[in-house]
């Protein structure tokens, strides 16, 4: 994640607090489910990466139909701590016959800001006593919680992952390693691509393929009311993105690798002299541009080892590119590659490749 990214981010969750605050008190206190509608319907038009109600919705039946009922939830990923929120909401609901009955939720967040703003709105919605926000690492919070015998072996009825995708296994493993789950605990993860990705990991603008002498082959729009390039300009744009690709690789540096030189006599002390240039990591070819980001946009590319490239631009708010990017690969081998009629460099006009795209980018949002 960019520094700019998570700017951007903790920038969302301090206007969604403002926003919150701007209602007079009574508006959301104690009202969890109120402030969650507020959160979400601020964080769909804002596009902000929130567990939406339909989630929620699904969440809950699955947690309200559990034998015994769920006391203990883990939340890997606050953020403003609506999905929290919405978690306590549940469990406070399913133990109200019985209000000495422990509930707990234990939400991870990295941030300061969002860890802050959080606590405001679980404090708002009348659920401090449940739910508790942690702020650092989740594995290092988790790891306390255990050592310090607040989360106890098989004490954990769900774990909802939701933050960086790549914590999402090292975080499950070591729910495991600690030995938290019991038979019948729920695990569940958010933007793991099936049964699809939430809205915020829209939109992509739009995808070019160049082929390995730089012409462009393919070009398509996936968002509506883009300012719309004339075919010579997209043109333009492949075979200057393609040269530019070529001499970013050429200049990347590379260091010199010693060798000793060969000594004369045993006393004679050996200075090291370059011998040869390798890249720093020698067996690992040298890319070009991979990525561009502007305030508006990130442009991804991702070149095959024949040299075709992907470019890929999309929102820089979409954290999943390579998802997108992998989905995008696969689609292209299934039906471009593996199209009969389709020749090798030449320009991409299979209707499957168009339709299986644009199916598969709808089915995210
Ligand atoms: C998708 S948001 C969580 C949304 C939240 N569950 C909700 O529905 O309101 C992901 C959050 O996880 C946090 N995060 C990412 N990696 C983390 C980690 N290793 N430990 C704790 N928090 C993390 C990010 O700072 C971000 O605020």
């Amino acid at each position: 994640m960019t520094d700019s990214y998570l700017d951007r981010i903790e920038a969302l969750a301090t206007a969604l607090h403002e926003h919150i605050f701007s209602h007079p008190q009574e508006t959301y206190s104690n009202k969890p489910w109120a402030l969650v509608e507020a959160i979400d319907a601020f964080a769909s038009t804002n596009r902000m990466m929130t567990f939406k109600t339909p989630k929620i919705t699904i969440s809950q039946q699955a947690l309200t139909h559990m034998d015994p009922l769920p006391q203990t939830i883990l939340e890997f990923g606050t953020y403003v701590g609506s999905s929290a929120i919405a978690w306590g909401a549940i469990l406070q609901k399913l133990h109200s016959d019985n209000h000495e009955r422990a509930c707990n939720v234990y939400t991870f967040e990295l941030s300061a800001v969002n860890a802050g703003i959080a606590r405001d709105f679980i404090r708002l919605a009348g659920l401090d006593q449940i739910v508790q926000v942690l702020e650092g690492p989740a594995g290092d919070s988790l790891r306390k919680l255990h050592a310090d015998g607040t989360i106890r072996e098989q004490a954990v009825d769900m774990a909802f992952f939701d933050h960086w995708e790549k914590f999402y296994l090292p975080d499950l493993q070591l729910c495991e390693d600690l030995r938290l789950f019991r038979v019948g605990s729920l695990a569940i993860a958010d933007n793991t691509d099936f049964p699809g990705a939430p809205a915020y990991l829209e939109p992509v603008f739009s995808l070019i393929i160049i082929n390995k002498a730089g012409g462009l082959i393919y070009q398509r729009e996936f968002h509506p009311g883009l300012r719309k390039l004339s075919t010579n300009d997209y043109l333009v744009l492949a075979g200057t993105f393609h040269g530019v690709h070529a001499i970013t690789r050429s200049i990347t540096p590379k260091l010199p690798s010693t060798t000793p030189a060969p000594t004369t006599t045993a006393s004679t002390p050996t200075t090291p002299t370059p011998s040869a240039y390798s890249f720093p990591k020698p067996g690992i070819l040298a890319t070009g541009i991979e990525s561009l980001e502007t305030d508006k946009f990130h442009l991804t590319c991702f070149q095959t080892l024949t040299g075709t490239k992907f470019l890929l631009f999309t929102d820089p708010l979409t954290t999943n590119i390579d998802v997108v990017m992998k989905k995008v690969y696969e689609l292209y081998s299934d039906y471009v590659m593996k199209n009969p009629f389709y020749q090798l460099e030449m320009p991409v006009r299979c209707e499957a490749f168009d339709r299986h795209l644009t199916g598969w980018l709808r089915g995210r949002t």
